[in-house]
């Protein structure tokens, strides 16, 4: 019995070192399956056991575990909060959903794995548990095989034999079996003996589940993964069938051929986005079988939790087997949803595809169906052969007004020649005849600006927008710029290069000038190429150069001669700002008197500002005669004594209008910069005309730049980009609804720099956010924003980006509650109207143009419905600041309220239109005019 005791104190020792933790845990589950007697037996045996490295490291690895899966269901919770905007996503959130997703398979696999690690290392306790068990039956055998009655041989099945044996020994030899039974040591053994079976059982049943859940997560892993790649597919084919579409337009009128070529893609691609959505159809299929199998595994754990497995095994088997079950819950949805998108996607594009199919086959022969970009190609075609010298000035005269007209017999002639020889094609169409007059008008416009192609402000946008407008209405319109180096090429269609070269004066010399020709919006353009040592146009900027009165005085010149040896008979020639208002002198002064006097002259002053003065000798750089033109009614500057060409602008043209009618009465007062007193006295022929905005490019149910189109009746996609301009911009907000202000302007003092920057603090203060797109041609403004925008880099409510971006500046417009324009002073301002369209409700300065767009939601004098924004009158930064807390206010208590008028606004007609109308009126009383003087 000593060696008995002995063994037992080893075997305590033992426990005590080595197996504390194991023991600790498997009691817990022995307690569950033992009676209550058991229980005291187990208890009586627990005892303060100290903390060792082993206990140490295997809680660890649980802690580890612990935290994973804790990890893993706080990032579903924020899957599922984030719930909402999941539809609106769409692909591009999707990819970042199936990341996240693969994160957490990621990390459900490190937590098998832990698991592994785990029930291995319990193994190898267990085993040592065994061995020393084994080795205390033995010493037991041992010591009771000197009575020759045990066989050691079998440790397991001997210790029940051993038992009974100790007991019958211990009858035969008188004493009491009773007391051998309740020995400390022959209790440990049975209860170690049960606990060893426990743990056997449990160890297998882990190892089946972890088995089973591995192959599981593979297999979601393997769907998730396909889906991904299916989805990238699906986005490269979305994106090809968008360019697709936009192409289609561009290559009709041009190549039948190429047509029919891009409509069998377009085919192709059909086929292949349904073949997609029947694969997401099989992926649902197996996302069903995946959901079957995790049932499957869920409920053999119920089962095993009412045996005697580990809770904490279970417990952690089903952690798993619930992240894996919401995973592919929103697996199947999203499938689903995408399944529905496509589905109506191919249909939509199956019925577009019918469309244009059904049209191919009207096109080759109908006129009116061609687009503009038919139409000035052709144009562009006949003044090509005139220009160089292929056909005569009458033909041309002929062919052009045919073209201008929308003749049919052009569309036939020009695809009944599709492919033939340039010579061929000239004949074809020298043989129509004209018949019949035109109502319309020839407009062209000169200007330093036209967008999208070469664009720095507001100017660009009314070339373009204007110059569309009046081709709606049915005039023939024509653009003339500089071929700047920095252009956006890609947007002019069919560039080329004509085989002329044209001669025009300069500083006492002729100078060539290549021209080149494309289409930009469907509009005709001639890029003028100067072939002068100055390489005017080819300094990687549009304005801001040392020279840019003689550059611009060259190109208004060179414009002119263009037109002038292209024998056109014109109406209005339109020329912007003092960059090209030499235009109108040298037209009167030079071009008239050679017979080149068709046209009436409109000069549009887009900002008073910049008026383009110089000393009066540069005057002749152009031709024109300074002698005769450096006088006070002529174009000599008010105030300095120097040549001002804004002046000549207005004294010279026929027309002289500017871009809104508040602005017109700020300009003839102190906003006219020195121009006020010969604005007056040209009063009789200036007029104030409020800009519109090109409606088709500034349309948020079909911008392309956009994260997701939307519309008044559908602001879903709003909030859409919203929450995709921050993730871009790196503007982190819990709140989805935490306003969003921004402001998108060139740095310039007009536009009220102070405030600009008062707005950001203020905003701020009150818990929105900024954004902020410019850039300066100043340096020390730029430097200046640098600096705030460093201020603000790492904050998460404040963003400067200082450069200038097309398509960032759509995606702002788009993300803002609010639109900030705080100008000094503003003659039009077009992204009041931009914001506004876009839903993003205007704060700005009762100025110029904002004064005719803006109306304050809180002004009764104001008629209700034409209340739209919020306005203040003083420069400095409390009116602002009240005026911002309105905003506000309105914006966090009244929501329904915000809606209504964010609504209103996207709703407002601010296109062309109506302002194409009022310029058309003034183009027709000039030219009526002309031709009544001229018949007197
Ligand atoms: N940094 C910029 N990036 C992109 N677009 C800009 C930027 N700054 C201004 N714009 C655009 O230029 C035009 C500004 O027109 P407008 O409000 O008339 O001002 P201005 O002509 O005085 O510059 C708008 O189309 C606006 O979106």
């Amino acid at each position: 019995m000593a060696a008995c005791g002995a063994a037992a104190a080893e075997y305590s020792a033992l426990l005590s070192l080595s197996c504390g933790p194991i023991t600790r845990r498997r009691f817990a589950v022995s307690c569950r399956a033992r009676p209550p007697g058991n229980l005291s037996l187990r208890t009586s045996m627990e005892r303060p056991q100290k903390s060792t490295s082993s206990e140490d490291d295997t809680n660890g690895a649980i802690s580890q575990i612990d935290e994973k899966i804790a990890a893993i269901g706080n990032e579903q919770q924020e899957r599922s909060k984030d719930k909402h905007f999941e539809s609106d996503f769409q692909l591009e959130d999707f990819g970042e959903m199936i990341q996240n997703m693969e994160k957490n398979i990621l990390l459900l696999n490190q937590a098998r794995l832990q698991a592994i690690e785990d029930v291995d290392k319990i193994l190898t306790e267990k085993e040592a548990l065994q061995k020393k068990v084994d080795t205390l039956e033995m010493n037991l055998s041992k010591a009771l095989a000197t009575k020759g009655n045990i066989n050691t041989d079998i440790p397991g099945d001997h210790l029940e034999k051993f038992t009974k044996e100790i007991l019958i020994e211990s009858a035969l030899s008188g004493g009491n079996p009773a007391h051998l039974c309740e020995s400390p040591l022959f209790m440990e053994l049975t209860v170690l003996k049960e606990e060893n079976m426990l743990l056997k059982a449990d160890a297998q049943f882990l190892k089946a589940k972890i088995v089973e859940f591995a192959e599981t997560e593979e297999f979601l892993f393997k769907l998730e993964k396909e889906r991904s790649l299916l989805d990238a597919t699906v986005r490269e084919l979305e994106a090809r069938f968008l360019v697709a579409q936009t192409d289609i337009w561009k290559v009709v009128p041009l190549q039948y051929d190429v047509w029919m070529e891009k409509v069998e893609n377009l085919q192709h691609m059909l086929g292949c986005l349904k073949n997609h959505v029947e694969k997401y159809a099989a992926l649902l299929d197996q996302h069903d079988d995946l959901h079957d199998k995790i049932d499957e595994l869920e409920a053999s754990l119920k089962e095993g939790k009412t045996s005697e497995f580990s809770p904490y095994v279970v417990e952690l088997l089903q952690q798993k087997l619930k992240a894996a079950k919401s995973r592919h819950q929103a697996g199947h949805q999203e499938t689903n949803t995408h399944i529905q998108v496509y589905q109506q996607l191919t249909e939509e594009f199956q019925d577009n595809l019918g469309k244009l199919i059904e049209e191919s086959g009207r096109l080759e022969h109908s006129a009116n169906s061609m687009p503009s970009e038919f139409w000035s190609h052709i144009l562009l075609m006949i003044d090509g052969w005139f220009l160089e010298r292929k056909i005569p000035n009458t033909d041309a005269r002929m062919l052009r007004e045919m073209a201008w007209k929308r003749d049919d017999r052009i569309c036939e002639a020009y695809f009944a020649c599709k492919g033939a020889k340039e010579s061929d094609v000239m004949e074809t169409f020298l043989k129509l005849t004209l018949s019949g007059n035109s109502s319309g008008l020839h407009i062209v416009h000169i200007a330093a600006e036209m967008a999208p192609v070469a664009k720095v402000g507001g100017l660009a946008d009314v070339v373009a927008g204007l110059g569309k407008a009046l081709q709606t209405k049915g005039h023939l319109v024509e653009i003339v710029l500089p071929k700047y180096d920095c252009m956006q090429l890609d947007q002019i269609t069919n560039l080329k290069v004509l085989d002329v070269v044209i001669q025009s004066y300069f500083d006492g010399n002729l100078f060539s000038n290549n021209v080149w020709t494309g289409t930009v919006e469907g509009l005709p353009v001639y890029f003028i190429e100067p072939q002068h040592p100055s390489k005017f146009f080819w300094r990687a900027q549009y304005y801001g150069e040392h020279d840019d009165f003689k550059r611009y005085s060259y190109f208004s010149r060179a414009a002119l001669e263009l037109l002038y040896q292209s024998g056109k008979k014109i109406d209005i020639i339109h020329c912007h700002d003092w960059q090209t208002a030499f235009v109108a002198p040298l037209y009167w002064d030079i071009y008239a008197t050679r017979g080149f006097s068709s046209a009436r002259i409109c000069f549009t002053c887009h900002n008073f500002e910049y008026q383009g003065t110089a000393p009066a000798p540069d005057l002749s750089y152009c031709g024109l005669d300074v002698e005769q033109l450096d006088r006070p009614d002529r174009m000599q500057d008010n105030a300095h004594g120097r040549i001002n060409v804004a002046k000549g602008g207005i004294v010279y043209s026929n027309i002289v209008t500017t871009v809104s009618p508040t602005y017109a009465l700020e300009v003839r007062s102190e906003g006219g910069r020195g121009l006020q007193d010969t604005l007056k006295m040209h009063s009789r022929k200036f007029v104030g005309i409020l800009n519109g905005i090109d409606t088709g490019t500034w349309n948020p149910s079909t911008d392309r730049f956009l994260a997701v189109q939307y519309s008044a009746t559908d602001l879903q996609g709003k909030a859409a980009n919203k929450a995709f301009l921050r993730k871009q911009l790196g503007l982190y907000s819990e709140d989805a609804s935490q306003p969003l202000v921004a402001c998108i302007t060139r740095l310039v003092p007009q536009k009220g720099l102070h405030l600009i920057r008062h707005a950001i603090y203020k905003t701020a203060e009150l818990g929105g956010q900024f954004v902020l797109l410019g850039s300066s041609p100043v340096p020390h403004i730029q430097r200046e924003f640098e600096g705030v925008a460093d201020q603000f880099q790492k904050n998460n409510n404040i963003r400067l980006i200082l450069k200038y971006d097309e398509a960032l500046s759509h995606c702002i417009y788009a993300a803002s509650d609010m639109f900030i324009i705080p100008s000094m002073f503003e003659p039009c301002g077009l992204t009041q109207m931009i914001a506004m369209r876009y839903g993003s409700v205007p704060i700005v300065r009762q100025t110029g143009g904002l004064c005719d767009s803006v109306f304050d939601f809180d002004d009764e004098t104001i008629p209700v419905e034409l209340r739209n924004g919020f306005t203040f009158a003083r420069t400095d930064e409390q009116d602002l600041s009240s005026c911002l807390e309105r905003a506000f206010s309105y914006y966090s208590r009244k929501p329904m309220v915000w809606k209504q008028l964010v609504q209103k606004d996207m709703q407002i007609d601010f296109s062309w239109d109506s302002p194409a109308s009022q310029y058309e009126n003034l183009y027709q009383s000039a030219v009526a005019q002309a031709r009544g003087a001229a018949q007197t």
